[in-house]
């Protein structure tokens, strides 16, 4: 690791790993001090699983039990099945990403779900939180808040954990974050290595102020987060980024084709932040399928698709933003 991404390693990693690592006193005191509003976003398609249980712990000891929390919004990314329903009833506001900046149109993935989230939260302080995190995660948002309240000048706030892999209902201790390791994780080296330091460029679990999210553009799919890393590394430079170690992350896996699609959106967006570019590049990423009489090709568009920095849209500005 070159030195300035060691000495930020060093510098600006914490650890939150449970509950007994959280000062709830003075997290409420710097909440207080500051004048903070905490909004926490989940991003969800098709997590009835297990987004209630998420919501409920999450509203239970975070805004009704310990008031850290001001506002829990689920953002229905065009589920098909329960999600709004079982958030909506485990406690937290829901809203259709569709619904929200709706002259703005309506376009797939899971950045779209959370730049819109920007138009429907209220808080100067945003976590956000996959909405299908498996196991004991109550201490995520307290560990992602606190270096935002303990020094202004961290303006954004990665987690990182361990990675458990499960698959087909098979789980092994390690090997989780495929994309991160084989596809991004090279890339970043490569290309940023003053962000070599993150553990889990991907991850899915972070806070920042609403001051600098809403100066940066969103990746629409699966590159948002390391479209966030690469922007907000240019406008807050390396020493505004922290990292929390949060010991454990599990969630529901995704097969290899799926994460191919991933890795294919995260190198666009890679490409379309690097000197390199995205010019020619054919936006398109084709895998094959197996028929047992052949290939089949099967491909998938992975151009870069991106949402503008939300201080951009009048309606947000003008503070009509929301549902509409
Ligand atoms: O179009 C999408 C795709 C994903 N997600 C949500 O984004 C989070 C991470 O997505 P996923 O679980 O598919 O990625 P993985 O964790 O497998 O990398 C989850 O809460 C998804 O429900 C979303 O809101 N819209
Ligand atoms: O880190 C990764 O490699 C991928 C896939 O993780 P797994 O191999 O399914 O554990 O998961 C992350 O990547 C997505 C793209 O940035 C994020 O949106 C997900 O929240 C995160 O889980």
């Amino acid at each position: 690791m070159r030195p300035d991404a060691r000495a930020w390693f060093s510098g600006r990693t914490s650890t939150v790993r449970s509950a007994a690592d959280v000062d709830v006193g003075a997290l409420l005191h710097a909440k207080r001090r500051g004048g903070h509003r905490v909004s926490v976003v989940l991003p969800a398609r098709d997590e009835e699983a297990t987004v209630a249980g998420l919501v409920s712990d999450l509203v239970e000891r975070w805004v009704h039990r310990v008031p850290l929390v001001d506002e829990v919004l689920v953002v229905d990314s065009d589920s098909t099945d329960r999600t709004a329903e079982r958030a909506r009833a485990a406690g937290a506001e829901v809203v259709a990403a569709a619904d929200v900046l709706a002259a703005h149109g309506s376009r797939p993935g899971k950045g779209e779900a959370l730049w819109k989230s920007l138009a429907a939260t209220t808080g100067d302080l945003l976590v956000f939180l996959d909405a299908d995190l498996l196991g004991d995660v109550s201490h995520y948002v307290p560990g992602l808040l606190a270096p935002l309240l303990a020094d202004q000048q961290v303006g954004y706030v990665k987690g990182c954990y361990t990675r458990p892999l499960e698959v087909g209902g098979h789980s092994t201790p390690a090997g989780g974050g495929r994309v991160t390791e084989l596809t991004a994780r090279p890339l970043l080296n490569a290309l940023w290595p003053e962000l070599a330091g993150f553990v889990q460029p991907l991850g899915g679990e972070y806070a920042g102020r609403r001051s600098a999210l809403e100066q940066v553009p969103f990746l629409s799919g699966y590159g948002v987060e390391v479209g966030l890393l690469v922007d907000l590394l240019g406008l807050l430079g390396l020493g505004r980024l922290a990292q929390v170690d949060l010991g454990v992350r599990r969630h529901t896996s995704q097969d290899q084709e799926a994460l191919g699609r991933m890795a294919g959106q995260v190198v666009s967006a890679v490409l379309s932040r690097s000197a390199a570019g995205s010019a020619g590049a054919g936006g398109l990423l084709t895998q094959f399928r197996s028929d047992g009489g052949g290939f089949v090709p099967v491909s998938t568009p992975v151009a870069v698709d991106e949402r503008p920095p939300m201080v951009t849209v009048p309606e947000y500005r003008a503070g009509r933003a929301g549902v509409v």
